[in-house]
C-alpha cells in the first residue's frame, strides 16, 4: 500500500508560486490499478517520484506498506519500481540483459532465478532473444520496452510507469497492456502515468486526474469517461 498525507513539493525556494504537488492525500491500495492523468505540468511525474523517496516532500508524508519512504528508502524501492518518461534517465548498464538483471542482482537473488527474472521481463516487452544487444544502440521504443523490463524483473509490489507508451508501436504497446493485464491479475499495483487513456482505462479500477497539483478527480474508469473532456486529457477514442 501507498499512502501519501498532506503531500506538497515545490521546486527550488522560490515560495511565491503554486506547487508542484499541493497538499495530496491519497491511499493505493495493493493490488488497484490506477490510471493517472491531467494536463502536462499538473504534477503526475513529481507525485510518484516522491512514491519510493526519488523526490523527498517539502511538506506531508508518504509511507510504502505502512513505512515511512524516508525512513527505509531501499524498502520503499524494492516495494515500488518504476519506468520514467525518458528511459535514458534509468539506465545503469550498456546491454539489455545485464540492465533488466541489475535490479533482480541488488536483491540478492540467486543467479537462476535472476536469469527467469530477466527472460520473463523481455518476452514481455518483446525483447526476448536481445539480451546481448547495446543499450546506445536500440531505437527509443525498444528502449522504453527495456526500461519497462528492468521494473517488471525486480518483482515490485507496485509498478509505477510514467508515460510508458510513449514511442511504441502497437504491438509493443500491446504486448506491455497485456503483461500488465496478467499483472494485475496476479496482485502486483500498478500506478499508470499517461496522457493517452486508449486501451488503458479498460484495464484500470480507479483513475486520478491530476490539475494544477491537486487531485481534481478521483473516480473509477466509467465515471471518468463521462467526465474527462473538461480537463484536457484524451479520452478513449
Ligand atoms: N526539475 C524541475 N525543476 C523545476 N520545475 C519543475 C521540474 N520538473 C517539473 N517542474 C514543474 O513542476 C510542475 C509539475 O511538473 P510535472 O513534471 O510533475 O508534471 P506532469 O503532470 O508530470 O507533466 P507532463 O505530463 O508534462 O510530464 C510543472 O509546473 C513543471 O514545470
Amino acid at each position: 500500500m501507498i499512502e501519501t498525507r498532506g503531500l506538497t513539493f515545490r521546486y527550488g525556494s522560490d515560495e511565491s508560486g503554486p506547487p508542484a504537488v499541493d497538499d495530496v492525500s491519497l491511499t493505493i491500495r495493493d493490488g488497484s490499478f490506477v490510471v493517472l492523468a491531467g494536463p502536462n505540468g499538473s504534477g503526475k511525474s513529481t507525485l510518484v517520484r516522491q512514491f519510493n523517496g526519488l523526490l523527498d516532500p517539502d511538506a506531508g508524508s508518504v509511507s510504502v506498506n505502512d513505512q515511512p519512504v524516508d525512513e527505509n528508502v531501499v524498502a520503499a524501492r524494492t516495494a515500488v519500481a518504476m519506468t520514467f518518461q525518458d528511459p535514458r534517465d534509468g539506465f545503469v548498464a550498456a546491454t539489455v540483459a545485464a540492465d533488466v538483471a541489475f535490479g533482480p542482482e541488488n536483491l540478492g537473488l540467486a543467479r537462476r532465478e535472476i536469469d527467469e527474472r530477466v527472460a520473463g521481463a523481455l518476452a514481455a516487452v518483446r525483447m526476448d532473444g536481445r539480451g546481448d544487444e547495446r543499450i546506445d544502440r536500440l531505437s527509443g521504443g525498444e528502449q522504453a520496452r527495456v526500461a519497462i523490463a528492468g521494473a517488471l524483473a525486480m518483482g515490485p509490489d507496485h509498478l509505477v510507469l510514467d508515460e510508458p507508451f510513449a514511442g511504441l508501436d502497437q504491438p509493443a504497446r500491446q504486448s506491455v497492456l497485456s503483461r500488465l493485464d496478467a499483472l494485475g491479475d496476479a496482485g502486483t499495483g500498478i500506478v499508470v502515468v499517461t496522457h493517452d487513456l486508449r486501451d488503458v482505462l479498460a484495464l484500470a479500477d480507479r483513475v486520478l486526474v491530476m490539475n494544477e497539483g491537486r487531485v481534481a478527480l478521483d473516480t473509477d474508469p466509467e465515471r471518468a469517461r463521462e467526465q474527462l473532456s473538461g480537463l484536457a486529457v484524451r479520452a478513449p477514442c
